[in-house]
Order: C-alpha cells, then sequence, then structure tokens
C-alpha cells in the first residue's frame, strides 16, 4: 500500500535546450536522445525512460511530480479515497499515459495547489546508463532497496496542515520528521515536513511553509561518492552558475549535499550519503537543526 516512490517529475522551461545542458553537463544525467511532438525532453538516471521531463513554456516552474503505486489495486483505492474526500481527480488520457511510459496516470492538485500524477506500470528502458561526466550510478535504488525514486522534492505547502494530512491520510505517505530550522533575523517562521514513500529512502517529499514562484523549494538527486559530489561543485563553479546553499551535511537524512540553481531558477540539490530507513520500527521525529555542518544559505533580498 501506500506510494512506491517519487518516479518522475516534469519541469516546464523557457529554455530546454539550456536545462538539458544543465543536466547532462553539469548534472550528469542522460539525455534520452528523443524529443516528442510537444518539443518535450527527456534525461535519464537509471533504467526508468526518464526521471526528468523537460517541456518548453512561457515561465520556469515544476509542472507536476509523478507518485508511483506497486499496481492498478493500489492506484485505485488512492483514486477512489481522493474522489470520496471531495479531491478532484482527472484521469489521464492514453496519449499522455504513453508520454510518461506509464500504464495509466491520474492528475490530482493538493491543497496548496503542487499538481501530482499519480501511476502504476512504468515501461523501463533496458539501454545501458551512460553519464556525459561519467557519473558511476544516481543513487535509487537496487536489489535490496528497491526502487527508491529519482530523489526528492521539497514542494512549497502554504495551507500546510491540510497538505499534510492529504498526503499521509490519503496519499499514501508516511511521516519522517517534522523541522522547524532557525532562520535568519527577519524571514519568516519556517517548517519543512519530510515524508517518505514505501522505501528506504529518509524523505522522498517534503512540504516547506512558504508559497514559491517555481512551484518548488527543490529537487534532489543523489550520486555514489564525495568525489562525485565534489567535481559536480567543480562543474558549477566553472560554469558560474548560482549556489543556494554551500556544501554541508544534513542532519535527518545524513545527506552531504550542495545547491545549485538550473537555467530559469529551480534549486536542484546534489548529494551522496543519504540514510536509509527501516520504517517497520521507525518513530517520527521533531528537530530545530537541519545542518551538522555547512549548507550555508544565500536568502534572496
Ligand atoms: C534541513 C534539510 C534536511 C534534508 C534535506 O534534504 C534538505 O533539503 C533540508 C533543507 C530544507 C530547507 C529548504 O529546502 C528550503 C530552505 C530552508 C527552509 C532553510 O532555509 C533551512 C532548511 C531549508
Ligand atoms: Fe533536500
Amino acid at each position: 500500500m501506500g506510494v512506491a516512490s517519487i518516479g518522475y517529475v516534469r519541469i516546464a522551461s523557457t529554455d530546454t535546450a539550456a536545462w538539458m545542458s544543465f543536466g547532462t553537463e553539469i548534472l550528469g544525467l542522460m539525455d534520452a536522445g528523443r524529443e516528442d511532438a510537444a518539443g518535450a525532453r527527456f534525461l535519464r538516471m537509471d533504467d526508468h525512460p526518464f526521471r526528468f521531463m523537460i517541456e518548453p513554456a512561457e515561465a520556469d516552474k515544476l509542472l507536476a511530480c509523478g507518485l508511483e503505486y506497486r499496481d492498478r489495486e493500489d492506484w485505485q483505492a488512492v483514486c477512489d479515497a481522493l474522489t470520496a474526500a471531495g479531491h478532484f481527480v482527472t484521469p489521464g488520457d492514453s496519449d499522455e499515459a504513453k508520454r510518461r511510459c506509464v500504464s495509466n496516470f491520474a492528475t490530482v492538485t493538493d491543497p496548496s495547489g503542487n499538481v501530482l500524477e499519480l501511476y502504476y506500470g512504468r515501461l523501463l528502458d533496458y539501454r545501458p546508463l551512460v553519464s556525459p561526466v561519467g557519473i558511476s550510478e544516481f543513487i535509487t535504488g537496487d536489489e535490496s532497496t528497491g526502487d527508491m525514486g529519482f530523489g526528492h522534492a521539497v514542494l512549497p505547502a502554504p495551507h500546510t496542515e491540510t497538505t499534510l494530512s492529504f498526503y499521509t491520510d490519503i496519499i499514501g505517505l508516511g511521516l519522517s520528521d517534522d523541522l522547524y530550522p532557525p532562520m535568519p533575523e527577519g524571514a519568516p517562521e519556517s517548517r519543512v515536513i519530510f515524508m517518505h514513500a514505501d522505501n528506504p529512502r529518509q524523505h522522498s517529499l517534503a512540504l516547506y511553509n512558504q508559497p514559491h514562484p517555481a512551484a518548488v523549494v527543490h529537487l534532489m538527486v543523489e550520486v555514489a561518492t564525495l568525489d562525485e559530489v565534489g567535481m559536480a561543485l567543480d562543474r558549477v563553479q566553472k560554469a558560474g552558475l548560482p549556489l543556494l546553499a554551500t556544501l554541508g551535511r544534513h542532519i535527518n537524512d545524513n545527506m552531504c549535499s550542495f545547491y545549485v540553481l538550473a537555467p530559469g531558477g529551480i534549486a536542484v540539490e546534489y548529494g551522496y550519503d543519504g540514510l536509509l530507513v527501516n520504517w517497520d520500527n521507525y518513530v517520527p521525529t521533531v528537530s530545530t537543526e537541519g545542518d551538522v555542518w555547512g549548507h550555508e544559505y544565500s536568502f534572496p533580498g
């Protein structure tokens, strides 16, 4: 039961070519090598046909998060529960399902306005992953963990409480950690609620209690070694891209990472060493510190 993983994201971009260069040359993702009729481009991390779908648009923002369910039964049960709770569930048509390489999907909007695509049955791509910058592997799960999804997303959730219960009571995520981080003088009170899917990744989706113009606070991708994080930081600095936060290590998921702004301004966290959790005996935590060290944020303004 519940969400198996966060399978993909769809990103609206005013410059898809720039996003693709960033995705391949900076992050080290693989260009899936196809462009669809609407001009969308696709980035791979593993045997999924894509983890990032980059679509031409008038604005730069997150369009949707794809949440994977294990089978039609799990998916149908969640769609029915959403409808029963008064949420508007829009079935995906077969052409749009084919575009996402899924058997079936449905779209729903959370109480803070974030768009979710609930799906099951992904058609995998078995061509070997070749990273253009030589990333050995992206951490998306293996035989022992199962599929852990592309990484994690932090979504803006100004309607924090109703959005939290939407995810934990209906969508099928579990609470991992409820963080009230220390903020600089004058900044609004912050709360970040970290939630996990039915896989060992410490969090797959998190909610931030403030609105965001890009419709996403950040997206995280994980590699296997510190050197790969450090070399990515070198590529970021050589390209002159802005950092949202310096290198650091988080307390709750142990991730050692930095944050870079993609073309158009979406923040991408690039890390390694993320914690794997056995949820059977886990008790959700409340915390007031986000970092063991580092992660000096450049706050806007
Ligand atoms: C604290 C933390 C733990 C694990 C993570 O993967 C992670 O991204 C974070 C930082 C979360 C959070 C954020 O995304 C937006 C800016 C925030 C609110 C801060 O200013 C401090 C914590 C940051
Ligand atoms: Fe993060």
